[in-house]
């Protein structure tokens, strides 16, 4: 099942689950607007080449629609269509003033100048500039882009990572547990898993296992993820590193270990490999990581996964935190985004367990059933004129 069937799927569940009217049920299916664009750049040699981008504005019932852009070369409409409805339903949940939107450029980042880059970012901006807008749809960086592309506030860059954190803690408190008790492996080891990896190291957490598309690194007693960080930012690498023996990616998801935590692609856990995941936790850093087959599986199993739209929402919330200090005209020092990002995750994990009692549900219908009806409730009371 692809990323949009599985979203589509598990928001029809929350709908029956809150009993939502049909016909609000269609119009938060249907995505507000879907944006194509081709974007042809010069090369640094002179030759042309072109890429498709895309721009989906799932709804806008909450507030001007937010939402990453991803450079990554297998970005299709339908992934696109589903990241931008995960938006508006994380937006809901982290219970900030927004919408929900998504882009993508079908592109290899790593194949492209710093210059090429520069090129293609502005061709697409231009493309979309008309439909998006401060008051009308914010984006922000995604997998393969990051503030070079699209600037931030202070704290914006860890925000995820460090959302992610206090989302895990929210988690493990509900079991009497505690981040430096336990073992965690990580697959994807950019933005989101770096600074996942450094902030669970920090607070005492053994981060046994680390991947991404260079290859994966284990250590059983606890890989040194400064020093790990340091080699990569060195060699471009995580193999080779003196502090850990080289494992095979694959493996990185069925690690022995009791968090596992996914920062990379969509539809990773699935039914080949959902049966030999050892983790008793799965943290959903990354979008739409687990397809319905795994949940299904994993569920049995016992596994608890907590949702990607209330796990990874703390980047979203600290570009909610940018928004309104741009409008404002007033900085925050870092300090204080990471304060109120805590407040923010530790209120909406609240507020999601709320409904997973009131409703009977798990996690994630949990999620969906509080991000849905926010949204409904405010498409009914703005009605439905333009
Ligand atoms: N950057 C942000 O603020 C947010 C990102 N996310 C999600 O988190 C995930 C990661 O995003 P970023 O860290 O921003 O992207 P990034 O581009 O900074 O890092 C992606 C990482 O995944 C690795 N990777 C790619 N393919 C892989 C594979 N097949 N196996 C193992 N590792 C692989 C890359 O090598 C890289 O380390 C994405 O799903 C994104 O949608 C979610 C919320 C906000
Ligand atoms: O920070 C943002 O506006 C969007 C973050 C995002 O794309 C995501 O949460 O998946």
């Amino acid at each position: 099942m692809n990323a949009l069937a599985a979203t589509n799927r598990n928001f029809r569940q929350a709908a029956r689950i809150l009993g939502l009217d049909s016909k609000i049920e269609k119009s938060l299916l249907i995505p507000f607007r879907e944006i194509k664009v081709e974007c042809t750049i010069p090369k640094d040699d002179g030759t042309l080449v072109s890429y498709v981008g895309f721009r989906v504005q799932h709804d806008n019932a909450r507030g001007p629609m937010k939402g990453g852009i991803r450079y990554h070369p297998e970005v299709d409409p339908d992934e696109v269509n589903a990241l931008a409805q995960l938006m508006t339903w994380k937006t809901a949940v982290a219970d900030i003033p927004y919408g929900g939107a998504k882009g993508g450029i079908g592109c290899n980042p790593k194949d492209l100048s710093v210059s090429e880059l520069e090129r293609l970012t502005r061709v697409f901006t231009q493309k979309i500039h008309d439909l998006i807008g401060v008051n009308t749809d914010v984006p922000a960086p995604d997998m393969g882009t990051n503030a070079q592309d699209l600037g931030g506030s202070l704290g914006r860059e860890a925000a995820t990572g460090r959302g992610v954190v206090y989302a895990t803690e929210a988690l493990l408190a509900e079991y009497g547990k505690h981040v430096k008790d336990l073992t965690f492996a990580i697959q994807g080891f950019g933005n989101v898993g770096a600074w996942a990896g450094k902030l669970i190291h920090e607070r005492g957490g053994k981060v046994v296992a680390v991947s991404d598309i260079t290859g994966a690194v284990k250590n059983p007693n606890g890989l040194d993820i400064p020093a790990l960080l340091s080699h990569k930012e060195k060699t471009g690498k995580l193999i080779d590193f003196a502090g850990a023996d080289v494992m095979n990616s694959d493996e990185l998801l069925t690690h022995e270990c009791d968090v596992l935590i996914p920062c990379a692609l969509g539809g990773v856990l699935n039914r080949e490999n959902a049966d030999n995941v050892k983790a008793k936790f799965i943290i959903e850093a990354a979008n739409h990581p687990t397809d319905p087959d795994a949940d299904e599986i994993l569920s049995k199993k016992g596994v608890v996964i907590l949702p990607d739209i209330y796990a990874n929402a703390g980047g979203v919330t600290v570009s909610y935190f940018e928004w309104v200090q741009n409008i404002q005209g007033f900085m925050w020092d870092e300090e204080k985004v990471n304060r109120e990002l805590k407040k923010y995750m530790t209120r909406a994990f609240h507020n999601l367990k709320g409904m997973c009692h009131s409703h009977n549900c798990n996690l994630r219908m949990g999620a969906f059933t509080l991000g849905v009806n926010r949204v409904a409730r405010a498409t009914q009371l703005r009605g439905w004129e333009a």
